[in-house]
């Protein structure tokens, strides 16, 4: 998977949270992101996932299945876990069955009939692993995932993080607790000034046979310049799951994107919820979109 010349604001005249990112990811990294609060390590992370477009360069080559965990799982939907988790296995063309094994490896039969809107943060925070397990995922996103667990789940992740990449696939990780700061094998990122660095000190990049490569770029700009390119003026939809994009075009218009309405609840960051809540439905999306999920 390849970011090029990948730049991303969230509306004109705004500051560029990344510029002219180039970054590749191939099969079987592990990816640790770090970075001070605010320095666009979620917004890279959407854009990863596809759930954001970029507004100018190009992903390409994404795997075709996504898993992606947001930082906070948003929990005002109205299932049980494991009516919750059901769905989502239809959304994500896997049997209802596959459930049950993330139930017990993430241990989350004792809440597996509480309503999603009375869990913890920590159960809550599993769900959203879960989620982005069940169909075994060619990429995987997971924004904060050491936050609030409990720990034994802590200890699991790094093992199912290995058990992706072991399969070949890409796992990216925003990390703010370092809970893959010794992880063999991992890349360690920095995003800082809208650029995505190798981190300081940089990990054994090569033990597993997985690498990365950066590019780099001069900073964040203001907008002082034309706005005749063809940017788009926001991040645009939201989805994941069996999402198969390839990213978008210069114009950051998708050039692939799927209906994705049952998995947009999903993947939104409650923090963000508000925000993309009012764009979704600027854009005719939102209630389609919870229709959809019921
Ligand atoms: N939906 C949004 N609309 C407008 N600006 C946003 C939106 N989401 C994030 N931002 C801004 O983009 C910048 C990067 O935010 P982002 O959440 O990606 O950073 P982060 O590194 O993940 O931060 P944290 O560690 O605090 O979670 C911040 O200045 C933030 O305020």
């Amino acid at each position: 998977m390849r970011l090029a010349n990948l730049s991303f604001r969230y509306a004109r005249r705004t500051p560029w949270v990344l510029h002219d990112v180039d970054l590749d990811l191939p099969p079987g990294t592990v990816a640790e992101v770090t970075g001070r609060n605010g320095a666009g390590k979620s917004t890279l992370l959407r854009i990863l996932a596809g759930t954001t477009h970029p507004s100018r360069g190009s992903v390409s080559d994404r795997p075709p299945v996504v898993g992606y965990a947001p930082e906070i799982f948003p929990v005002e939907q109205p299932f049980t876990v494991s009516t919750y988790l059901t769905r989502m296995a239809a959304v994500r063309g896997v049997s209802p069955s596959a459930i049950g094994p993330w139930i017990e490896r993430l241990a989350m039969d004792t809440f597996r009939d509480v309503p999603l809107s009375e869990l913890s943060k920590g159960s809550a925070h599993k769900v959203g692993l879960a989620q982005a397990l069940l169909a075994p995922p060619g990429l995987l996103i997971l924004d904060e995932p050491f936050s609030g667990l409990d720990a034994q789940t802590r200890a699991e992740l790094p093992q199912l993080i290995d058990e992706v990449a072991g399969g070949g696939g890409i796992v990216v990780v925003s990390d703010h607790q370092g809970g893959l700061a010794d992880h063999p094998g991992a890349v360690h990122l920095k995003v800082e000034n809208g650029t995505v660095r190798p981190a300081q000190p940089t990990g054994p990049l090569h033990s597993t046979g997985t690498h990365s490569s950066f590019g780099s770029n001069s900073g964040i700009h203001s907008d002082s310049e034309s706005d005749s390119d063809s940017e788009s003026d926001s991040e645009s939809g939201s989805g994941s799951g069996s999402n198969s994009g390839s990213g978008s075009g210069e114009g950051g218009e998708p050039t692939d994107r799927l209906p994705g309405k049952a998995v947009i609840e999903i993947l939104v960051d409650a923090a963000d919820a508000e925000s993309v809540a009012r764009r979704l439905q600027a854009e005719g999306y939102a209630v389609v979109i919870r229709t959809e999920v019921r």
